[in-house]
């Protein structure tokens, strides 16, 4: 398949106002979209269906699916996308900083009084942008962003958003679970080495323990990586890869309720620091903060390639596997406007001032596409 056909296709159905997603992992010159045939709004409340799922921040509220039967599915390998104009990328106002530093004090206090270890809060900005056009925001994502899943992702009912996650929730191939604890966050420089402090070393391994100890009733056989740091467009994060087996008798739901939402976006205790965000920040995250991805998809693997070995030959394994990422530097696309999303994670030691920065320098991850 062509740029020109897959992209056409995809302008057809979003003209046609029907739900589609469009994306591609970190690391991968494959973009596969999926169409939905009708505007039906499907969710799942137990994940076991096949699909593509996009979950809000807060479970009680709808997790929606485009089931893997009700879609058409395209792919298209390529590693960079034809772009008909240079863009002049945009600027952004950052408003709103005497609330969220007074947000971020409000969270210090609380973790200082002992009520919290950590809380991540964050804030959405509004800006009036002049190329409104979805796809040509996603070539834009996928042309700058190699590290990421970046994804557009559109139900006519819902709304319309778009990403360049860097972070992986988990995933799952047949019964093994990789996860990752990302936390702790720079701005990257060419020219300086980055030097990481006590601060962001505390907050991701909070992050790290917090998984260890969420999946152990479910996995067995838990394996942690050493700390690394990671690029995520002009930011630098730690990051951690934990691997185990899922137990038998352990769903994929019960995996979901166990790790979402981490305290790289939410905080820990879980849900003390839940109840601290849905009560002080002043809006709804909806879906940011929650997770998209590929939901229990068939694999098919040959399971013996020895040519003398016939009768093994004949089988293949099936497995499902499931990739969910955190809904993470993103935006929607709403009234000629993107909204975009950004936060951090406050701990003891933060400094209002510094959280206020860092969420003005993850605002750049999306301004950088705009125009
Ligand atoms: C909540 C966000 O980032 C999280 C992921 C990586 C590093 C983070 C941090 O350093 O605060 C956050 O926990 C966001 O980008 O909106």
């Amino acid at each position: 398949m062509t740029q020109d056909s897959f992209f056409e296709t995809l302008e057809r159905q979003y003209q046609n106002q029907l739900p589609f997603v469009v994306y591609s992992r970190a690391i991968n010159s494959i973009i596969k979209c999926w169409l939905q045939k009708d505007d039906m709004l499907h969710t799942t409340l137990d994940f076991i269906e096949s699909g593509f799922v996009f979950a809000p921040f807060d479970l009680n509220d709808k997790s929606i699916l485009l089931p893997e039967t009700e879609c058409e599915h395209l792919t298209l390998e390529i590693s960079n996308l034809d772009l008909d104009e240079d863009f002049k990328t945009t600027t952004i106002e950052n408003y709103g900083k005497e609330q969220h530093v007074q947000l971020v004090t409000k969270g210090i206090d609380t973790i200082r009084k002992g009520e919290l270890s950590k809380v991540v809060l964050s804030r959405k900005v509004e800006k009036d942008i002049e190329n409104t056009n979805p796809l040509i925001i996603f070539k834009r994502l996928f042309n700058t962003y190699k590290n990421a899943m970046v994804y557009c992702w559109y139900h006519p009912k819902v709304g319309l958003w778009l990403g360049a996650t860097p972070e992986l929730l988990f995933k799952v191939e047949g019964k093994q679970l990789t996860t990752i604890s990302l936390a702790g966050t720079k701005p990257y420089s060419e020219k300086d080495e980055v030097s990481w402090t006590n601060k962001e070393y505390e907050e991701q391994q909070i992050v790290t323990d917090y998984i260890t100890k969420q999946i152990e009733p479910h996995t067995s056989d838990i394996k942690i990586s050493e700390v690394e740091t990671v690029r995520a467009g002009n930011l630098l994060h730690l990051k951690t890869y934990i691997r185990s087996r899922i137990k038998v008798e352990s769903s994929l739901k019960s995996v979901i309720e166990a790790l979402h939402p981490t305290p790289a976006v939410c905080g820990f205790p879980k849900e003390a620091s839940k109840q601290f965000i849905l009560k002080n920040e002043n809006y709804r995250r909806e879906y940011y903060t929650g997770f998209l991805g590929e939901l229990n998809l068939k694999t098919s693997k040959t399971r013996n390639t020895n040519r003398r070995n016939v009768e093994n030959n004949a089988y293949a394994v099936v497995r499902r596997h499931s990739n969910f990422y955190v809904n993470l530097r993103c935006m929607q696309l709403k009234d000629e406007k993107a909204v975009i999303y950004v936060g951090g994670g406050i701990t003891k030691d933060s400094v209002p001032q510094n959280e206020w920065e860092e969420t003005v320098n993850k605002t750049k991850t999306i301004v950088n596409v705009l125009s």
